[in-house]
C-alpha cells in the first residue's frame, strides 16, 4: 500500500460534496414553467386555428410567433438540465500530505498553447508558462510544454530569456510565498510593496529580459547582438528562408532539462519544452486539437506524465496550490477508475466595473458546470483542465491502444529527454504525416471536426462513460483575457457558433447519436448547448415583428383585459427572473446582470445570426471556416474607452448592421405606441405587451443611441453603419406597410 502512495489506515476526507439547497426549488419552478409552455403553445393552436380562416397575413404572424416561441421553448427546457442537480464541492489539500507522500505525487506535463507572436505577445505566453512552471509541487515532476501553432522564432527566442529568468524567479516566488506567480501580474500589481534590494533586483531582470523580447518582437528579427554563443545559435537554425508558419519543419527544443538544470538556490527546474509541429499547406492541421495532439505524443515520448494540463497562453496561475487541489480528486482511487478530467472554471483579469460585454459569461463558466456536476460533469472548456493521460485512450474499460507503444499511457520514459532516440522519434510524432492513418482525433486524443474542439472533445468523453468534476475555488486558480473590443468579441463568438454547429450536423451530434450513451439530463445540456446559435432565430423575430406589426395598427399580443395576458408576463418574468436570481446568488451586481443580459441579446442580433448564415453558406460549400485567434493586444485609446465602461463600435462591421437596424425601428415603433397612447387610438389595451417589448429593446440599446448621435470618439458608430442600416430600416418597414395594408 505504503508503495502506491496510499496508507491503509482510515484516511482523513480529501474531498466532499452537497446538493445545492435551491434545488428542490428548482424542481418545482421547473414543472409550474412547463405547464405554461403547454398553456402558451394550447393558445397559440388555438389562435391559429382561428386565423386560418381569416387571413393569410395574420395566419402568417401568428406561425412566426409560434416558431419564435417554440425556440424560446425548448432552450429554456434544455437549460434545466443545469438545474435539476447541482452540486459544491469542496476539496481539503491539508490532508493531502497525510494520504500521500510528496515523493509519489504523480507527474504533471502542463500544455500551453499559441498561435501568433502579434495577436499573443511572447512575453505574455511567457509570463503564463512562468506562473505554471512555479506551482507547488515538485518541480522534478513538472514538464511544460508550448506549442507554438506561429511556429515562431521570437516566441522560441522568448523561452531561451525565460528559461535564464525563471531559476531566479521560482525560488524568489517560494521565499516570498508569492501568490501571483506571473511576472507581468506581480510587477504590475500594487501589492508588492513590500521593497527589498531583492525585489529591485528581480524586477530589473524582469524589465531587461521584456525590454530585450519586446525589441527582439518589434524587429521581427533576433539580431546577432542577442545571440550569447553557438549553442544559443544552433538554437534558431531551423528557420531557414523558406520556414513560415504554414509550412515548415518540426521544431522541438528543450530549453529547460530537469535533470541537469537547478536554479539559483540549487533546487531543480522543470522540464520547459517548445514544440512547434511540422506544418504543410496539403495536410489539414486542425488548429488548436491538432496543436494539442502533437503534445500529447510528444510528452508521451518525452515523459509521458500520467495528469495531463492544458492551457491556453493568457490563461496565467493565480494559485500556486491548484495541482494539490486536484490531487485531492485524482489521488481517490474511486475517482481513478472512471473521471476523465478536473475542470477549473475561466475566470477573467482587468474586466470593466461593471463588465459591459458580459465577458464573464457567468453561465457557461460557473452556473453550468456547477449544475453538470451533479450528473456526469462539467464540459471540457478548453483551458484550466486536469486530465487523465488515460481518458485519451478509449472508455473507461475499454483501452484503445496508440499506434506505436511509446505513446501507450503506461509507457514508462527510460531515456533522458535530450537522448537521440529520443528526440528523434518526438520530432517524427510531431510531423504532419504522422495521424495519417491512425485514430488520433477520431477515436485517441482530442477530437476533430469542429471549431469548439473543447466542447466537442469533453463531449465524447462524456459518451465513452468518463465522468468529470468541477473545482471552483474562491480563488480564481487561473486568470486569463477576453476580448475588450465589441468587434472581437463577436467574433470569437461567431466561431463557437460555426463549431457548435458542426457538431449539431454531424453523425456525432447530441440530439441522436448522445442520447443512447448518457443520462437525459446530462444529454439535454449537451444539446442546448449545440442548438445555442438557434436563439438568433426567437430573438431576431421579437426584434422585428412585433414592431413592424404596431407600426400598421396590428395586434398580435393578448390584450390587458386577457387572462392570457398574465401568461405572457409569467413566462418572461420567470424567465428572466431566473437568470437574474443566479447572477445574484453569485454575487454579481444588478448591472453585471443587466449587461449580460443585453449582449445575450446583441449576439442573437448579430454574431448567432452571422454564424447562422455562413454555416448555410459553408454547407452549400460556398464558403469555409478557419479559427481565427482571438487577439490578446490593446490598444491605450480603446483600453481607456473600455475602462470607462463605453461601447466600442468604430469599424464599419457588418455585424453592426443588423444591430442598428433594431434599434432604429424599436425606437420608432416605440414611440409610435406612445402617440397612440396619447392620442388615444382603438387598439390601446393591446399596445402594452408590444410597447413594453420595443420600451426593453430601446432601454437596452442605449448606447448604440449613444455611438449614432452623442460620441465624437473613435470608437463611436461609423456613419457607414449608420447610412445603410438606416436605408435597410427603411425599406423593411416600407415592405412590411405594404404587406400589412394589400
Ligand atoms: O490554430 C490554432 C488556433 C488557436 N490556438 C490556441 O488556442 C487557444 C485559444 O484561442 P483563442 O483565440 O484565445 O480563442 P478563445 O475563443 O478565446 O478560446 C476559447 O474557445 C476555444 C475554442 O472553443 C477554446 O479552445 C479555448 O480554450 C477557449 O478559451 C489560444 O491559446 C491559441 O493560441 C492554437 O494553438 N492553434
Ligand atoms: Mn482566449
Amino acid at each position: 500500500m505504503e508503495s502506491r502512495g496510499l496508507r491503509a489506515v482510515a484516511a482523513p476526507p480529501l474531498h466532499t460534496f452537497e446538493p445545492l439547497r435551491r434545488t428542490a426549488l428548482n424542481r418545482i419552478f421547473i414543472v409550474v414553467y412547463t405547464s405554461a409552455i403547454i398553456a402558451l403553445l394550447y393558445r397559440h393552436a388555438q389562435t391559429l386555428l382561428h386565423h386560418s380562416t381569416t387571413s393569410l397575413l395574420s395566419f402568417s404572424l401568428n406561425l412566426l410567433l409560434l416558431i419564435a416561441d417554440l425556440f424560446l421553448a425548448f432552450m429554456w427546457i434544455g437549460a434545466q438540465a443545469f438545474r435539476v442537480r447541482p452540486i459544491r464541492r469542496k476539496e481539503f489539500p491539508e490532508n493531502l500530505k497525510k494520504v500521500i507522500n510528496e515523493e509519489d505525487f504523480p507527474g504533471l506535463d502542463v500544455f500551453i498553447c499559441t498561435a501568433d507572436p502579434y495577436k499573443e505577445p511572447p512575453m505574455n505566453v511567457v509570463s503564463t508558462a512562468l506562473s505554471l512552471m512555479a506551482y507547488d509541487y515538485p518541480p522534478e515532476k513538472i514538464s511544460v510544454y508550448v506549442s507554438d501553432d506561429g511556429g515562431s522564432a521570437l516566441t522560441l527566442f522568448a523561452f531561451t530569456e525565460a528559461a535564464k529568468f525563471a531559476s531566479y524567479w521560482l525560488p524568489f516566488c517560494r521565499e516570498q510565498n508569492i501568490m501571483e506567480r506571473s511576472p507581468k501580474v506581480y510587477f504590475a500589481s500594487n501589492n508588492n510593496l513590500s521593497w527589498s534590494p531583492e525585489f529591485e533586483k528581480i524586477k530589473r531582470m524582469y524589465e531587461d529580459m521584456k525590454e530585450k523580447v519586446e525589441h527582439v518582437v518589434d524587429k521581427g528579427e533576433i539580431s546577432d547582438e542577442y545571440i550569447i554563443d553557438n549553442p544559443h545559435r544552433q538554437v534558431f537554425k531551423k528557420w531557414t528562408k523558406g520556414f513560415t508558419p504554414t509550412d515548415h519543419p518540426a521544431v522541438i527544443q528543450v530549453v529547460l532539462d530537469r535533470s541537469k538544470d537547478r536554479d539559483v538556490s540549487g533546487n531543480h527546474l522543470p522540464n520547459l519544452i517548445y514544440v512547434s509541429r511540422q506544418k504543410n499547406k496539403a495536410s489539414p492541421h486542425h488548429f488548436k486539437a491538432g496543436a494539442l495532439n502533437a503534445l500529447l505524443r510528444v510528452s508521451a515520448v518525452m515523459t509521458n506524465a500520467p495528469i495531463v494540463l492544458t492551457q491556453d497562453c493568457d490563461m496565467y496561475s493565480n494559485d500556486p496550490k491548484t495541482p494539490l487541489r486536484v490531487l485531492c480528486y485524482l489521488s481517490d482511487p474511486e475517482i481513478q477508475s472512471n473521471f476523465a478530467y478536473v475542470q477549473f472554471p475561466q475566470r477573467f483579469h482587468g474586466k470593466n466595473k461593471d463588465d459591459i460585454y458580459g465577458g464573464e459569461s457567468k453561465h457557461v463558466f460557473k452556473i453550468n458546470p456547477i449544475g453538470l456536476d451533479g450528473l456526469n460533469g462539467p464540459n471540457y472548456l478548453g483551458t484550466g483542465c486536469f486530465f487523465r493521460r488515460r481518458a485519451f485512450f478509449g472508455g473507461p474499460s475499454t483501452l484503445i491502444p496508440p499506434e506505436i507503444p511509446q505513446l501507450h499511457p503506461n509507457h514508462v520514459v527510460n531515456n533522458p529527454i535530450k537522448s537521440p532516440e529520443i528526440l528523434a522519434l518526438a520530432h517524427q510524432v510531431a510531423g504532419c504525416n504522422y495521424e495519417n492513418q491512425t485514430k488520433w482525433g477520431y477515436q485517441n486524443g482530442f477530437r476533430y471536426g469542429s471549431l469548439v474542439e473543447d466542447y466537442y472533445s469533453g463531449f465524447r468523453l462524456h459518451c465513452e462513460g468518463w465522468k468529470s468534476i468541477f473545482c471552483h475555488p474562491e480563488r480564481a486558480a487561473f486568470l486569463g483575457d477576453n476580448p475588450i473590443i465589441l468587434v472581437d468579441m463577436l467574433s470569437q463568438c461567431k466561431r463557437w457558433c460555426i463549431g457548435l454547429y458542426e457538431v449539431l450536423f454531424s453523425k456525432h451530434n447530441p440530439l441522436i447519436f448522445g442520447t443512447r450513451y448518457m443520462g437525459f439530463f446530462m444529454n439535454l445540456a449537451y444539446v442546448n448547448y449545440s442548438f445555442w446559435p438557434t436563439w438568433c432565430i426567437p430573438i431576431t423575430l421579437y426584434s422585428f415583428i412585433p414592431q413592424l406589426a404596431l407600426l400598421n395598427n396590428v395586434s398580435i399580443f393578448p390584450e390587458i383585459s386577457e387572462p392570457w395576458f398574465f401568461l405572457y408576463v409569467f413566462l418572461v418574468l420567470g424567465a428572466y427572473g431566473q437568470d437574474f436570481i443566479d447572477y445574484v446568488l453569485d454575487g454579481s451586481s444588478f448591472k453585471r446582470w443587466w449587461n449580460a443580459q443585453r449582449i445575450w441579446m446583441i449576439r442573437g442580433q448579430t454574431c448567432f445570426l452571422f454564424a447562422t448564415v455562413e454555416y448555410l453558406l459553408k454547407s452549400l460549400g460556398i464558403s469555409t471556416h478557419g479559427f481565427t485567434v482571438t487577439s490578446k493586444v490593446q490598444d491605450d485609446e480603446q483600453s481607456k474607452r473600455y475602462g470607462q465602461g463605453t461601447f466600442e463600435f468604430g469599424v464599419a462591421s457588418p455585424f453592426f448592421v443588423p444591430l442598428t437596424m433594431v434599434a432604429i425601428i424599436n425606437l420608432f415603433s416605440f414611440l409610435y405606441g406612445l402617440k397612440q397612447v396619447l392620442v388615444g387610438g382603438n387598439m390601446e389595451e393591446g399596445l402594452f405587451l408590444p410597447m413594453a417589448l420595443s420600451g426593453f429593446i430601446v432601454l437596452n440599446c442605449l448606447p448604440i443611441y449613444e455611438a449614432i448621435a452623442l460620441r465624437n470618439d473613435k470608437g463611436k458608430m461609423p456613419t457607414q453603419v449608420t447610412v445603410i442600416a438606416t436605408f435597410l430600416s427603411a425599406a423593411l418597414s416600407t415592405a412590411a406597410y405594404l404587406i400589412f395594408n394589400q
